[in-house]
């Protein structure tokens, strides 16, 4: 990188991000065990994980704030982090930062935020202000030039923040759960609102959040966190069709995961209200966990599956069945058009097709 100009030459067909076998180990917990991750230019893949799962621990190795105890990760092919010896420094990554909390200057009016990394590459001051307004004008803020932080919405403010990220064309952005200080309504519209513009403008970008709503709006890829570990990472649409663990089917709450047994190509599970036949490829007979997607099962008098109603919500115009399947799982719902007495028992109809087993280990 020129550090006058804050220009990266590394190459722009590099992957934007790579990680190979990153691990961390804070005293002697290991809280990033192996992360392999490859990032293609131009795409926006979201970390989303439980509380401790180690995403932002990931991300401040990326920033530079941390360095790996093992592992390496390049930049838009330059070596960032080589193990514990070889670090960085984050000024040196050029790569682009958005935080919670926005992080602007009061004092500074809108331009001079978004330029205010350029003044820290010494860039001269015509140059930087018609950067800042480029970078302004791509995220439709080109009339708040003047205005001080104070004055903007948290949406603004947030657009502003993303502007300063992006006014040095970097060739990755960090985004550090950047909308979780909002409230709820606010955050689903410029969640929308920022995917629509990450990908207008072509960024390459790790989204930290723990909303599964917020990174399938953004992101193109999800790599889901568990313990430390990429548990999968796909489009959400594969995701949700084809979890690869059951781990990962509850954590997205796709659906029932119900403990049974294969045999004959039949499940069965222990309560023995469900039997169906085994969806997929041969499987060899033992213990194994079904998945019933919610998007699997519907109201139906001589459906296959049973199951018991534990709760019917009225919702205003619908009711909301909340099923049981004798072991306690009540994480599938059905919609109803009449009421159902708690405790009744009702058939549904299975897309066969939906339905996932996982063989126990
Ligand atoms: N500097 C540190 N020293 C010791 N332990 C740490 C340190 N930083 C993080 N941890 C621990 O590492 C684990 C992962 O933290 P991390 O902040 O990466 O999780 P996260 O997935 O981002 O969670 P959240 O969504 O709550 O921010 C946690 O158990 C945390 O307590």
């Amino acid at each position: 990188m020129d550090m006058k100009t804050g220009e990266t030459h590394s190459g722009r067909g590099e992957p934007a991000l790579e990680a190979i076998g990153i691990g961390k180990t804070f005293a002697t917990t290991p809280i990033l065990k192996g992360i392999d991750l490859r990032i293609a230019p131009g795409e926006v893949v979201a970390l989303l994980g439980p509380s401790g799962c180690g995403k932002t621990t990931l991300l401040r190795i990326a920033a530079g704030l941390l360095a790996p105890s093992a592992g390496r990760m390049r930049i838009a092919g330059q070596l960032v982090a080589d193990g514990a010896h070889h670090a960085l420094a984050p000024e040196a990554r050029g790569i682009g930062m958005v935080f919670q909390d926005y992080a602007l200057w009061p004092h500074l009016n809108t331009l001079a935020n978004v330029a205010f990394p350029l003044r820290m590459r010494g860039l001269p001051k015509a140059e930087r202000n018609k950067r800042a307004h480029d970078a302004l004008a791509r995220v439709g803020l080109a009339d708040m030039a003047e205005r001080f932080p104070g004055t903007l919405s948290g949406g603004q403010q947030q657009r502003v923040a993303l502007a300063r990220a992006i006014v040095a064309e970097p060739p990755l952005v960090l985004f550090d759960e950047p909308l979780s200080n909002l409230d709820r309504e606010l955050r689903e519209s410029l969640a929308l609102e920022m995917g629509t513009l990450l990908r207008e403008l072509n960024l390459s970008a790790v989204y930290v959040t723990h909303d599964q709503a917020e990174a399938f709006t953004i992101a193109n890829r999800v790599a889901v966190m568990l313990g430390g570990e990429i548990a999968q990472i796909a489009t959400p649409e594969a995701l949700f069709s084809d979890p690869a663990t059951p781990e990962v089917a509850q954590f997205l709450n796709i659906g029932a995961l119900i403990d049974g047994e294969i045999r004959a190509r039949e499940f069965r599970c222990h309560g023995r209200m469900v039997r169906v036949t085994a969806p997929g490829e041969d499987h060899a007979d033992g213990p194994a966990r079904l998945l019933i997607p919610r998007t699997a099962i519907a109201r139906s008098d001589h459906g296959p599956l049973k199951a018991r109603v534990a709760r019917c919500q009225f919702q205003g115009d619908r009711y909301l069945l909340h099923l049981d399947f004798g072991e306690g799982d009540r994480s599938l719902v059905c919609p109803s058009d009449s009421p159902v007495a708690q405790g009744e028992m009702i058939s549904l109809a299975l897309n066969a097709t939906r339905l996932r087993l996982f063989a126990h280990a």
